[in-house]
């Protein structure tokens, strides 16, 4: 499923959060969304997820979502979300639970995104048993279960160190290659943004508008980041993000 968003502009109260937002979130790619701190991209994932309506604009859904799809937009969040009395397995099959599934069915698909994610011994431990990257692989496993048309993730690595990070990326582009699925990812880091983007947002500080949409053609899995021209990339990146990161510190600064 496709996501089009047509001069989106949102306001809270006097203060204009994002103007004339134009994109197209294409079907089974990642596309990535950059820019300084308060620029306005939860606000466009809430949109996008369709928690909040913008104030101006439009977005439409373009296409089916796919076989089996329990619920079409689904999210990932920093913070994991688990409840802590439940299993691995309890919390993946939550979700599962307000749909008409036999048991086997439900057991099935537990089984295949805990497979996918690497959490296979780990069904039956709880959630305080797990380290952070844990904790995010069962999230991630609780989004496939659904198999969303859409994956919306909010800065899900932001909480873990840089080499749980690292092995996080490498998880969700080989799911990816092995099952290319279409996802918004907002993130502050720009070396997610060039080891996971097929095509990366830049914003400028608030309101937020389209400085410039960076195109990644490298397939994901051949990726690295000693690559001179996904390195040439995040730089070119870095040059768009900087001044407006240092004007957009100021502003918080000087309130
Ligand atoms: N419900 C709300 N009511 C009023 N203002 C809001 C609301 N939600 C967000 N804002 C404001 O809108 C602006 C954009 O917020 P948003 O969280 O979308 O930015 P962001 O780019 O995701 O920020 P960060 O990178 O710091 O997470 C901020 O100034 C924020 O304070």
């Amino acid at each position: 499923m496709e996501i089009r968003l047509d001069q989106v502009s949102h306001q809270y109260d006097e203060v204009v959060v994002l103007k004339n937002i134009c994109l197209s979130v294409p079907s089974g790619r990642i596309t990535c969304i950059v820019g300084p701190s308060g620029c306005g991209k939860s606000t466009l994932l809430r949109f996008m997820g369709g928690l909040e309506q913008p104030t101006h604009g439009t977005l439409t859904q373009l296409g089916s979502p796919p076989d089996g799809c329990l619920n079409a937009l689904t999210y990932i969040f920093q913070d994991f979300a688990l409840l802590p009395w439940r299993t691995v397995e309890g919390n993946v099959g939550l979700v599962l639970e307000d749909h008409r599934l036999s048991s086997a069915q439900r057991a099935s698909i537990i089984a295949d995104v805990l497979a996918r994610t690497n959490l296979s011994d780990f069904a039956t431990a709880l959630p305080k048993q797990l380290s952070g990257g844990m904790k995010q692989r069962v999230a991630i496993a609780r989004a496939l279960a659904v198999n969303p048309a859409v994956l919306l993730m909010d800065e899900p690595l932001s909480a873990l160190d840089s080499q749980t990070r690292e092995l996080l990326m490498d998880d969700l582009v080989s799911l990816w290659s092995r099952t290319p699925f279409t996802a918004v990812y907002v993130t502050h880091n720009l070396q997610e943004a060039v080891r996971l983007g097929h095509q990366i947002v830049v914003l400028s500080r608030r309101p937020g508008r389209i400085h410039e949409i960076v195109e990644v053609d490298q397939p994901l899995e051949t990726r690295t980041m000693t690559d001179p021209d996904l390195q040439k990339k995040h730089d070119h990146l870095w040059g768009l993000m900087r001044e407006e990161a240092r004007a957009a510190d100021a502003e918080l600064v000087h309130g």
